[in-house]
């Protein structure tokens, strides 16, 4: 038995739409996330509020546009995500072990995702983000939503956060298995693979975030895994946000170089996501694809993220597990009636 436990998913969210005040509504919330912009508030809000998200929203509308869900009418984001938890709520049936899904902006609220699990009982939650690699502003900010939605609970449960997981053999074996999946349904050869991860300012690393050395890790073990090396397997950043200098190198002119040097043939994996989203779908498989192909690339194929794969449940069913199986010090009451 394992006493009332429950399963939290945390992604980062998505805007419930793809209109101006759908997305400024998401976009405001993400950017005024002092984990993601380190800034006085005092002169970023002004510059957010009139200059940002004056102009971002219609521009972003526009692409999530063409990536969106149209059966569902909503992000692959949250199709992605809700698939996870569906199919890893169906790992822990048998036992009765609830696995909900929550996004730290937008819907469905990490709030309302540990109401669920406390609805049914849950004195303990596994609180497990859906980011590989530590970053302060994405892994820890998931975890600050929940404990902020805890400060205001009389009766909280119990919590345990799953650690970032950049070289789990889980990890390396979902990505090893749906990277030889995609090539081999490929009828060409990529001459080369490229690992594309999020970018983040590289002050946040300077101050602390170890982002960069889990993507390392990532690629090391990936690498090894696929039986490539450094001249064939690269590792980029993708998604500037301003101005100032992110980790290097990045994506699209490491990609424009290769192709003006005349390869012609490759492929990018995008480990660092877990669904696929707005920068996958379409900075990535549309973009990226435009300008290699503008600069004399001939063949493209941008890898499918994880989702709901089979390995990628196995993953998450591994990670949850490992907090789940051993036991928490002292079992509390459920209720006072119980008591
Ligand atoms: C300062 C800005 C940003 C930081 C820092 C940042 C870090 C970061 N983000 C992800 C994962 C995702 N980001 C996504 C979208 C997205 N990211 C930013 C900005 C920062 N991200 C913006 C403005 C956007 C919105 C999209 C746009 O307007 O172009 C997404 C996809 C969301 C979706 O709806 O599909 C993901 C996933 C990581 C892993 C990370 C730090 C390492
Ligand atoms: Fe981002
Ligand atoms: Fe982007």
């Amino acid at each position: 038995m394992h006493h009332n436990v429950g399963i939290l998913l945390i992604n980062l969210g998505t805007p419930d739409g793809t209109d101006y005040r759908s997305v400024r509504r998401y976009l405001s919330e993400f950017l005024s996330d002092q984990r993601v912009i380190e800034a006085n508030q005092l002169i970023w809000q002004p510059i957010l509020q009139g200059v940002v998200l004056a102009v971002r929203p219609q521009k972003s509308g526009r692409n999530y546009q063409r990536i969106w869900n149209m059966e569902r009418n909503e992000s692959p984001l949250l199709t992605y995500t809700r698939a996870q938890a569906e199919k890893l709520a169906s790992r822990f049936a048998a036992e009765q072990i609830p696995v909900v899904h929550g996004m730290r902006y937008g819907n469905p609220s990490v709030e309302a995702a540990i109401g669920q699990l406390t609805d049914q009982g849950c004195e303990r939650i596994v609180v497990l983000p859906l980011y590989p690699q530590y970053s302060a502003t994405t892994t820890a900010t998931a975890n600050d939503q929940v404990f902020r939605t805890l400060m205001r609970m009389r009766r909280q449960p119990a919590v345990r956060t799953v650690p970032s997981f950049p070289d789990h053999p889980s990890y390396i074996r979902a990505l090893d298995a749906s990277v030889r999946r995609a090539l081999g349904g490929l009828d060409w050869k990529p001459d080369i693979l490229v690992a594309s991860f999020h970018g983040l300012p590289k002050k946040y690393v300077k101050l602390g975030d170890t982002y960069d050395v889990e993507c390392e890790r990532t690629i090391r073990a990936l690498r090894t895994s696929l039986r490539l090396d450094e001249d064939n397997c690269l590792l980029t950043y993708q998604s500037r946000f301003g101005p100032a200098k992110w980790l290097e190198p990045y994506t699209a002119p490491t990609v424009v170089k290769l192709a003006k040097n005349g390869l012609r043939k490759l492929a990018v994996v995008m480990p660092g996501f877990l669904a696929d989203c707005i920068e996958t779908l379409d900075e990535i498989g549309n973009e990226l694809r435009e300008e290699f192909m503008e600069a004399g690339g001939e063949k493209f194929f941008a890898i499918p993220c994880l989702n709901a794969d089979d390995e990628a449940v196995d993953m998450l069913e591994t990670l949850a597990r490992a907090e789940i199986m051993t036991e928490p010090a002292t079992i509390r009451p459920a209720s006072r009636s119980a008591a």
